[in-house]
């Protein structure tokens, strides 16, 4: 499959709306087979990661092993991410990371390191620079992302010392989602009795500047399916 954004995005107006209110969504974002054959291969991929934090440590296990795991280990383990994501920050998600370098790209052979190859490319490079106006933009890093039942990442800003991370984005593959099932990306500093939820949906690519407070909302336990996304910084070397 080779990738393709939707030649009917208008670049000025989502450039004007970018620098306006520091985020945009934009549906539609690839034609059309390209999200359709990402969705099918995530959501048929096998080798998925649960990923947790402990303070500033990050832990992986794979989802099998989670499912495997004694039940009262499990009950404490969530208890402890429960805890912790009262007033912290906190996340537990599952992952498929995908190489920085574009030939552990090509070696890792799947589509969703071809998807990062194309964000990458010279030609999106260049899409998201006159989106962005930000001329440093180099290169996109990216992770698939699974939002089970329970998932969740609290708020925080995307900075990172050494990362130069520009812009994040948010390519939502998931369809037919309700608000009501959670994963809501929110920007909890908007204002505090009333804010804007961005609810997935297939093919929406959301972007947003990076020192902007966000969170994902837990994936309700009544939500059919997972949110699966594939998500990264716009970044300089
Ligand atoms: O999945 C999203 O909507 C946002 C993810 C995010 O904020 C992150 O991974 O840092
Ligand atoms: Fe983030």
């Amino acid at each position: 499959m080779t990738f393709a954004l939707n030649p009917a995005h208008d670049a000025s107006r989502l450039a004007d709306e970018l620098g306006r209110h520091k985020r945009i969504q934009v549906p539609a974002f690839l034609v059309a087979p390209g999200a359709e054959d990402l969705l099918r291969h995530l959501t048929e991929s096998t080798d998925w990661r649960h990923v947790m934090n402990a303070g500033d440590n990050v832990y992986e296990i794979g989802c099998d092993e989670l499912a495997a795991m004694d039940p009262e280990q499990r009950a404490l383990l969530d208890r402890k991410i429960d805890r912790e994501a009262v007033e912290g920050f906190q996340f537990r998600f599952d992952t498929i990371r995908v190489p920085d370098e574009e030939a552990d790209r090509r070696a890792m052979g799947r589509l969703v390191a071809d998807f990062a190859s194309f964000l990458s490319s010279s030609a999106t490079v260049d899409w998201f620079r006159a989106i962005t106006r930000c001329d440093t933009i180099e290169f996109a890093d990216c992770q698939a992302t699974r939002y089970r039942n329970g998932a969740f990442l609290t708020r925080h800003d995307d900075a990172v010392e050494g990362k130069q991370r520009s812009f994040a984005y948010v390519l939502n593959l998931t369809r037919d989602w309700r608000a009501e099932w959670g994963g809501l990306l929110l920007f909890p500093e908007d204002e505090t009795a009333r804010i804007d939820a961005m609810v997935p949906d297939f093919n929406l690519l959301n972007l947003f500047e990076v020192g902007q407070q966000h969170c994902v909302t837990q994936v309700a336990s009544y939500a059919p399916r997972p949110r699966i996304s594939v998500t990264g910084w716009l970044r300089s070397r």
